[in-house]
């Protein structure tokens, strides 16, 4: 076990962050070797968007489920749009949510001869305007505003690591690249078959993305951490900040000195109606091979030696090598129907079934 556990998850403020930066910078350095995961609060997005969000989430799920297929993900290539209840996996095992992918509003660019990745790039799927008003120009309004937050995030974090503000951003993050976020809902276990079990998502580790910002729309617990012992940790929600988390790309790019730490989600329990959250993910660009960067000797000696994890998960070298390929075949592997669609030759050659 390492020298340094962590018990809780700590509220950094993002105010802190101008005002005494040394400070900040300090704490964020420790929340990003010692723990994966933080919170942030004093960040800049209007509570009067992440309400209406909120509202736009939940009206979005309580549609007829017609409506909702309507967008389903086997209509879009770049895996946005509708997936319903236990159509996803985690570790081959089912995961009790129902979910809807958007991204940055990008049309498709991909011609045949081009890498095939390319297809991640497409654009989203909308409920028609007069079934859900306002919710497409919140979604993206959400989304962008999401990005910079990541962005500020990213550059902190390299200066966290004594390393240039941009080091991370100008190489790793394209300028017009697509970053996902997803609404998710968590049937509490009342609404549940209890054959399915409690698993809203199982112990993953964040793939393919450098950052992670959640908002815990509705204030229900289930967010849990594990910590370097293995203990599960709640991660509640607390009003008016974001929970940030480490990927795996950004792990191994800094010579694991920031932990891509494990996590899951319980259902609720039966009685607390559903839990509602709203992650983005910042992306690394899908072109660039990640070749870990030089940080310096006093910072990886406070690397933690060993991390307990129930998430099963090894860093695949071909992440590094091909990031673009990778997180395709997560994306095929993850939501095996649409991958089974579009990508048959690839989903055949990885083994990919139903
Ligand atoms: O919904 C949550 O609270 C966490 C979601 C999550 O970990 C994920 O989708 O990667
Ligand atoms: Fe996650």
């Amino acid at each position: 076990m390492s020298a340094i556990d962590f018990t809780s998850i700590p509220v950094l403020d993002l105010a802190k962050a101008t005002r005494d930066k040394i400070v900040f910078l300090a704490e964020l350095q420790h929340a990003l070797i010692h723990i994966g995961f933080f919170y942030v609060k004093g960040h800049k997005i209007p509570s009067d968007l992440l309400n209406s969000l909120t509202k736009q989430t939940i009206a979005y799920f309580d549609l007829p489920l017609d409506e909702k297929l309507k967008t389903d993900k086997t209509n879009s290539p770049a895996f946005l749009g509708y997936s319903s209840l236990g159509n996803e996996t985690t570790k081959d095992k089912k995961d009790n949510r129902e979910q809807f992918d958007f991204a940055n509003d990008y049309p498709s660019t991909w011609t045949e001869g081009r890498p095939i990745y390319e297809r991640l790039t497409g654009p989203n799927l909308w409920p028609a305007e007069e079934v859900l008003p306002g919710f497409r120009q919140t979604l993206l309004s959400f989304q962008s505003q999401a990005q910079d937050l990541a962005e500020t995030l990213i550059r902190l974090v390299a200066e966290a690591l004594d390393l240039a503000p941009n080091a991370l951003l100008d190489r790793y993050v394209l300028p017009r690249q697509q970053h996902h976020a997803k609404l998710i809902k968590y049937p509490a276990m009342d609404q549940l078959n209890p054959l399915e079990g409690t698993q809203g998502v199982g112990p993953h580790r964040d793939t393919g993305s450098f950052l992670s910002i959640l908002y815990q729309a509705n204030g229900l617990p289930g967010l849990q951490v594990q910590s370097h012992a293995g203990t599960w940790i709640d991660a509640p929600a607390i009003p008016n900040t974001f929970v940030v988390n480490i990927g795996t790309g950004l792990e191994y790019l800094v010579q694991n000195v920031a932990v891509a730490t494990t996590h899951r989600v319980l259902s609720p329990p039966a009685g607390c109606g559903p839990r509602y959250s709203i992650p983005f993910f910042l992306r690394g660009r899908l072109d660039q091979k990640l070749i870990p960067i030089d940080i310096p000797q006093r910072i990886l000696d406070q690397r933690p030696q060993t991390v307990v994890t129930d998430s099963g998960h090894q860093f695949r070298q071909l992440y590094a090598n091909d990031p673009g390929l990778y997180t395709l075949l997560n994306r095929i592997s993850s939501h095996r129907d649409v991958g089974i669609k579009f990508y048959p030759q690839l989903a055949k050659d990885h083994s990919i079934s139903h």
